[in-house]
């Protein structure tokens, strides 16, 4: 199932906006289409709407479902998933993933952020005891992962200059047609593109609800990693730039303020209109520069990431990892800069609600 919300519209009035489509017959529910939800995943989007009530069966027209876990939908010609269903389909895409891609000889592995992350470990110590290999984390619940998994972990800053990750997996809160990603919805994303871009080979596993053809269908805002003392200019030139209601991300604890990432900076989640792939421009879908209301993926991660204040943007876009190969090769032996790997991931493994693992490589 998932839930599209009609855009440009504040978030505190999603009671109003909410409708929820089918995943399976791609249809609009009736009135009468019932939710169970959870408030477990998106903890921290529920801080801004405090009257959000407790868990329930509820009539989807009323309900702002995009912002929880739904469980399942009462449709007829859909299956109802469960958290256990959707726990199960990331671990089949994990181990899907990890099968496909892990080579138990590699010697640095870097390892993402969030619920989906310690299935891939879980595949990881099921197909390797190798003591050589150092896994790379992006954060400090990344890291846990890592040492409660018995691997050794390895700082990012503490690589040796010449090393390149041999692969990187992680997760991500949507993932588009041409594969771009937004990341960060737990909070998690300047680490994580540090880590994609130093890796090889960056694959990115996550459950059928992530599948969308273009970013901001079902994920609602892109998360943006702003030193405190800059959220306020941050937020007016977000404004500047088409975001309608763009919000400092606060802890579910109204009392501790907003919430801080690894690096002790904060999150803005910023709303825009889908986002145009780079096949849209092409086709003239819109200018993809914001001069006419569209933004295109990689445009508007530029466009953001240029605003003194912040230090990094949760859209994963541009290159990916075999991408930023050939262009290293090409500059071998010239005096160019040095070409890191791409942001992008070069796989994506979804776990579907049919139990199968439905996989989408770069270029196909
Ligand atoms: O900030 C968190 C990271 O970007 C995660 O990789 C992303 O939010 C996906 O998390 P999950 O695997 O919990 O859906």
């Amino acid at each position: 199932m998932g839930i599209a919300v009609l855009p440009r519209r504040p978030l505190n009035n999603l009671y109003q906006q909410v409708r929820s489509i089918c995943h399976h017959c791609s249809r609009a529910h009736s009135k009468t289409s019932q939710l169970v939800t959870t408030r477990r995943d998106f903890g921290p989007l529920l801080s801004r709407n405090p009257s959000i009530p407790k868990p329930a069966l509820r009539s989807t027209n009323c309900f702002p479902a995009r912002h929880f876990s739904t469980t399942s939908i009462l449709c007829k010609s859909s299956k109802v998933m469960t958290d256990a269903d959707i726990e199960s389909a990331k671990r089949a895409a994990a181990a899907k993933a990890v099968s496909d891609w892990f080579d138990p000889e590699a010697t640095h592995v870097g390892i993402g952020s969030g619920s989906t992350i310690k299935y891939v470990v879980e595949a990881i110590q099921k197909q390797s005891n190798n003591p050589r290999i150092r896994f790379v984390p992006t954060g400090w619940q990344s890291r846990q992962v890592i040492i409660q998994a018995g691997l050794t972990p390895i700082a990012f800053d503490s690589l040796p200059e010449s090393v390149m990750l041999d692969i990187a997996f992680d997760g991500a809160d949507e993932v588009d047609e041409e594969l771009n990603c937004i990341k960060g919805g737990g909070a998690c994303l300047f680490q994580e593109k540090l880590v994609a871009e130093r890796a090889r080979k960056f694959i990115c596993v996550a459950d059928y609800r992530k599948n969308q053809s273009r970013l901001l269908t079902n994920w609602p805002t892109i998360p943006i990693e702003v030193a405190p003392i800059a959220v306020p200019t941050v937020l007016r030139s977000l404004r500047t730039l088409g975001s309608t209601n763009p919000q400092l991300r606060t802890t579910t604890l109204e009392k501790s303020g907003p919430l801080k990432t690894d690096q002790d900076f904060f999150i803005i989640d910023a709303p825009f209109k889908p986002l145009l792939t780079a096949r849209d421009l092409v086709e003239g879908k819109g200018k993809g520069d914001g001069s006419d209301g569209t933004w295109e993926v990689d445009r508007l991660c530029q466009a953001i990431k240029r605003l003194t204040g912040v230090l990094e943007v949760g859209i994963f876009s541009g290159l990916n990892g075999i991408d930023a190969e050939g262009l290293r090769e090409k500059a071998a032996g010239k005096s160019v800069p040095v070409i890191t790997g791409g942001q992008k991931p070069v796989a994506v493994y979804f776990g579907m609600q049919d139990g199968s693992v439905q996989q989408r490589q770069a270029g196909e």
